[in-house]
């Protein structure tokens, strides 16, 4: 399923985004099938807005975004439901993780919501790729952020999906737990031939990305 932006601006950023150069904000863009796309951007020109945009969390923009051939503004819940379930999924900026539930809790919840793409011990084995198989049983609220984030990382990766969206996901990670993040979820793209959409503040080479993108 391809992705389509087409002239889409965020209405309580217009005016500042008015006299802006960006190859996404009111522009037509396609991302396509399978495509792993890095949308660059300094804090406050709306990296977040646009996955939640994308996620449909929010509906205040101009223009339109289509979902293979469904436009999101008009979408039915249950169509919606049925996107984030098996075709969308997401990795928050803020991670809303549940705090008072474990961490194992966290992502088991969503693998169970979701038509489950693994079985649950799939958990341990990405645990431990991430080393946070130790906090696996601890409640969400007290792991530290870059526990969280990898929780979060994993909790995304549970489900089925062809597009990932990720909001800096790798904010509260040093470099050796990121290069172990990438090559997780490069792997889990791979497998499921999915594409992914990643906003970040800087440059990076984590991934072989199809596009580079400015906000
Ligand atoms: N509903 C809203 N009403 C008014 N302004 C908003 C609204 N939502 C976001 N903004 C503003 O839009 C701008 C972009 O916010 P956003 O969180 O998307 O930026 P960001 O690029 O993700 O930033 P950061 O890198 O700091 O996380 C900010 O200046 C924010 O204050």
């Amino acid at each position: 399923m391809h992705i389509q932006l087409q002239q889409v601006v965020p209405i309580p950023l217009r005016d500042r985004f008015a006299q802006r150069q960006s190859d996404i904000w009111n522009a037509h863009v396609t991302f396509a099938e399978g495509e792993w796309i890095k949308i660059k951007a300094p804090s406050g020109t709306g990296k977040t807005t646009l996955i939640h945009i994308l996620y449909k969390l929010r509906s205040d923009y101009e223009g339109a975004v289509l979902w293979g051939n469904e436009n999101l503004k008009g979408i039915q819940p249950a169509s919606l439901a049925q996107l984030r379930q098996q075709s969308v999924s997401i990795i928050f900026q803020d991670l809303r993780l549940f705090d008072h539930l474990t961490a194992r809790e966290n992502i088991e919840l969503n693998r169970v919501l979701q038509q489950p793409f693994y079985e649950s011990n799939k958990i341990d084995e990405m645990a431990e790729l991430l080393n946070v198989q130790y906090i696996l049983d601890q409640r969400a609220g007290l792991c530290s952020y870059g526990e969280q984030q990898r929780i979060a990382i994993i909790r995304a990766l549970v489900q089925p999906f062809t597009w990932l969206l990720m909001d800096e996901p790798f904010s509260h990670l040093d470099k050796a737990n990121t290069a172990r993040a990438t090559s997780l979820i490069a792997a889990e793209c791979a497998t499921r031939k999915a594409g992914f959409i990643l906003t970040d503040l800087d440059e990076d080479d984590h991934f072989n990305y199809s596009k580079h993108l400015q906000l």
